[in-house]
């Protein structure tokens, strides 16, 4: 898995074949030690470049090879052969060289990188630090402060960039291999002494200790829980206090921690997930290998508020001619001014021209007669939504494919209102949704094949990570919201406070514990969604039957909040208060406590001591029920569709892997044995119910995450 051959007369060329990012397997690492042996005992080579197969130069180790026994070569070893070596042996980068990629061009006594080429230590945004010795080798050549950033972040760094920093000693815009042969060629015969870099002394900056408690202390702020960003810091803390060889010993002592964690797991297993959801299938037979989407240059969204407005900037920014339409003035005038900042701040971060003459607003719903695709962001009300499916099926021109980003309603009812039913599907976008990743595209009974692959396409073109998913109430994300935040009102009733729960969200990894997120997004939307749904009552005062609606327990507590006005940030008192409208910093509110006792004893309700694990237990389970639920209904595909719309949109903690990779990490067997727990002592909260599919497979032995799709698959073959 790697060649060979001699190229100029006397450049040993080794080329990586391990398409298709030419990952470090046992084979590849095999492949390098022999021809690397040979290139150095070879008389007629006298210098060597390495490079890799299809314009990659290497992804790294092999990321698949981290679950099962590890056999071959060992990376450190063959590095170290690489830098010994008494030959200049150069990098040559194109494409990506990343993980023990990197290291291995480390290794190398030059690198010269094409410049559109990305390098990186990304090891920590899978749970590991750069463990062949590249969190020993980088500070020594770029300084500990330029190291530190790069391994604790994982970011990746354009050629220009590492040119800059150091890390590469040529950027070349003409044929890689080439320039590197050339470079190989000069070099050759040349002395090696003050080119291998774990020979080099650490540069020490001053303030040393100062440094790396600051480091230290931004790390866990942003980690929140990751153990991988700490051990960062640790690992180049050694290369700047140790010796090179007792710096990597304390390197390896890391990654063992490390690479056995569950942690690590996890963020391994959302590095596949995310990967998979894009091989996505439908119930109806479309699948991302088969269906074509159609081609989408221009496109309209409707409604400019909080979603449109994003919309409408992801669409530009991602190069499609936008026709924006919003029917009142005011919303208007108001939507140019926020979409113009979004845009110059976009264009700012991202260093090109903003593209404002992308975007042309109407208040008229003709202007979208010539779009290929319509988003609608009208209120979340049916018949205003039901009016503008039935007037756009009479506007648009034939073909187009008519979205909407509803959060919750029937996407095959709005489908109803067309002449064209399969031209119709769910856009789910997050907020805000020119930042947000996660992209929902909901299928429904009628839409076509080519439509949802057309929906799939442009969320991928938006830099999105997009998620087929069935048609029900919610779909998968909100859906499995609702039962999580019903606990958490629960809890209040029972004797918690809006603090305690937020606390054991947010030690458990959240960004935002799930009253400081209501705050947030506005407690009068959930308002309209239970007004709608029939279920507020105001004025029943006390009894235990203002606590029951549809013959369920109910928690009234965020619709008496609403009557108070008390809408969250925005009006500056919510389940906590702020110091004005639209005030970020959440502050405890002895009102919102008193008011809670008064409920309390209004209601009968003797307030009991609850602790975090509890907190976790009935939030979490019962989320992760509805995630049960929802892969027996069939509406997400496989588990990982559901921990990857929970990552990506729902600020799940990346290194517990999505809930329901949590949910094999912590034991189904368990998850089952808590949920018949809280449901005995809660009978009128359905949603503490063990889901059958649950149940199913603890009775198979409670199978890897990997093997669920069997246990459905058969499930839905009885059916
Ligand atoms: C005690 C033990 C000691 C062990 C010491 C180990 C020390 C180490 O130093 C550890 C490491 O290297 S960890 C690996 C670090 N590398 C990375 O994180 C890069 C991951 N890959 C990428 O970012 C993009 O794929 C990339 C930017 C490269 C390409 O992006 P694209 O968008 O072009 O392509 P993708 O769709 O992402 O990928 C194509 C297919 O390749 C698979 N793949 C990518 N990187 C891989 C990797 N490193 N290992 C295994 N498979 C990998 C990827 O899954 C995808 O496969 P399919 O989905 O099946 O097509
Ligand atoms: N706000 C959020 O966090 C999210 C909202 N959604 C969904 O996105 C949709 C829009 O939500 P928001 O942006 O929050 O609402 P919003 O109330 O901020 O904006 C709706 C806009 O649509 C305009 N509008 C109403 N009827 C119209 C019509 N017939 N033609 C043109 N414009 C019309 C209104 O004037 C208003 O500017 C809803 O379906 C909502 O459920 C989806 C994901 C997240």
């Amino acid at each position: 898995m790697a060649q060979l051959s001699i190229v100029s007369g006397s450049v040993g060329l080794i080329t990586l074949q391990n398409p298709p990012v030419n990952a470090l397997s046992a084979a590849v690492r095999q492949g390098i030690v022999d021809t690397v042996e040979k290139a150095l005992s070879d008389p007629k080579v006298k210098s060597v470049v390495i490079r890799g197969q299809n314009g990659v130069f290497c992804g790294g180790a092999d990321i698949k090879e981290f679950g099962t026994k590890m056999t071959g070569p060992h990376l450190i070893p063959m590095i170290h052969a690489i830098e010994a070596g008494n030959k200049p042996m150069v990098a040559a980068i194109e494409g990506s060289a990343l993980g023990g990629g990197l290291e291995l061009a480390l290794g190398c006594h030059y690198r010269v990188a094409h410049s559109k080429a990305r390098l990186g230590l990304p090891e920590v945004t899978l749970g590991l630090l750069p463990a062949a010795a590249g969190s020993q080798r980088l500070p020594r050549l770029i300084g500990v402060p330029a190291a530190l950033n790069l391994i604790t972040t994982g970011r990746h760094v354009t050629a220009a960039e590492a040119l800059q920093l150091g890390i590469v000693d040529q950027v070349t815009d003409h044929d890689t291999v080439d320039t590197a042969v050339k470079f190989a060629l000069n070099v050759a015969g040349q002395s090696l002494d003050a080119r291998r870099i774990s020979t080099f002394p650490c540069p020490r900056p001053a303030e040393l200790d100062a440094l790396f408690e600051d480091a230290m202390q931004k790390v866990r702020k942003s980690a929140r829980g990751a153990i991988a960003p700490v051990a960062c810091v640790q690992a180049v803390r050694a290369a700047a206090t140790l010796p090179y060889a007792e710096g990597l010993e304390r390197e390896r002592e890391l990654m063992a921690t490390l690479f056995n964690s569950g942690q690590a797991r996890a963020l391994q297993y959302c590095f596949f997930a995310q990967r998979a959801v894009g091989r996505w299938s439908t119930p109806s037979g479309a699948r991302w290998d088969t269906s074509k989407p159609v081609p989408v240059p221009k496109a309209a969204v409707i409604g400019l508020g909080t979603m449109g407005r994003g919309i409408a900037v992801a669409l530009a920014q991602t190069g499609l001619s936008v026709v924006a339409v919003e029917t009142q003035e005011k919303q208007m005038m108001e939507a140019k001014q926020a979409v113009s900042g979004m845009l110059e701040r976009g264009a700012k971060r991202r260093g090109v021209a903003p593209v404002s003459d992308k975007i042309s607003y109407s208040g008229n719903i003709r202007a979208v007669a010539d779009v290929d695709l319509v988003i609608e962001a009208v209120f979340e009300d049916m018949a205003v939504k039901e009016k503008l499916f039935q007037q756009l099926s009479a506007i648009c021109k034939p073909g187009a494919l008519l979205c909407t980003n509803t959060s919750a309603l029937d996407v095959d009812h709005l489908a109803s209102q067309t002449r064209n039913p399969e031209l119709v599907v769910g856009m789910h976008f997050f907020a805000p949704a020119h930042v947000m990743k996660l992209l929902e595209v909901v299928y429904g009974r009628r839409s076509s094949t080519q439509a949802v692959a057309t929906a799939m396409q442009l969320g991928k073109k938006m830099g999105k990570v997009s998620v087929a998913v069935g048609n029900c109430r919610g779909f998968v994300g909100n859906r499995m919201l609702k039962p999580y935040i019903e606990q958490a009102f629960y809890l209040l009733e029972e004797g918690a406070t809006p603090e305690l729960v937020d606390r054991a969200l947010e030690e458990f990894g959240f960004s935002m514990g799930v009253f400081r997120m209501s705050d947030l997004s506005g407690l009068d939307v959930g308002w309209r969604v239970r007004k709608g749904d029939g279920l507020v009552e105001p004025g029943l005062a006390s009894g235990p039957s203002a606590r029951v609606r549809q013959g369920r327990r109910y928690s009234p507590l965020g619709d008496l909040l609403c009557e108070q006005g008390r809408f969250g940030q925005k009006t500056g008192r919510g389940w906590y208060q702020y110091e004005k409208p639209g005030g970020r910093v959440a502050r405890s509110d002895p009102w919102l406590h008193s008011f809670l006792e008064g409920y309390r004893a209004r209601h009968g309700l003797v307030a009991r001591r609850i602790d975090h694990e509890e907190v976790l237990e009935r939030c979490l389970y019962a989320l992760i029920n509805e995630g049960f639920h929802i892969l027996e209904d069939g509406i997400a595909a496989g588990p990982e569709d559901i921990d990857v719309i929970y990552v990506f949109g729902y600020g799940w903690p990346r290194h517990r892997g999505g809930p329901m990779f949590y949910a094999g990490m912590v034991g189904l067997a368990k998850v089952l044995e808590r949920l018949e727990h809280y449901h005995q002592a809660h009978p009128d909260v359905p949603h503490l119910q063990p889901c059958s599919l649950l149940r199913r497979l603890v009775a198979s032995g409670s199978p890897p995450i990997h093997k669920w799709r069997e246990v459905i698959r058969k499930l839905h073959s009885h059916l």
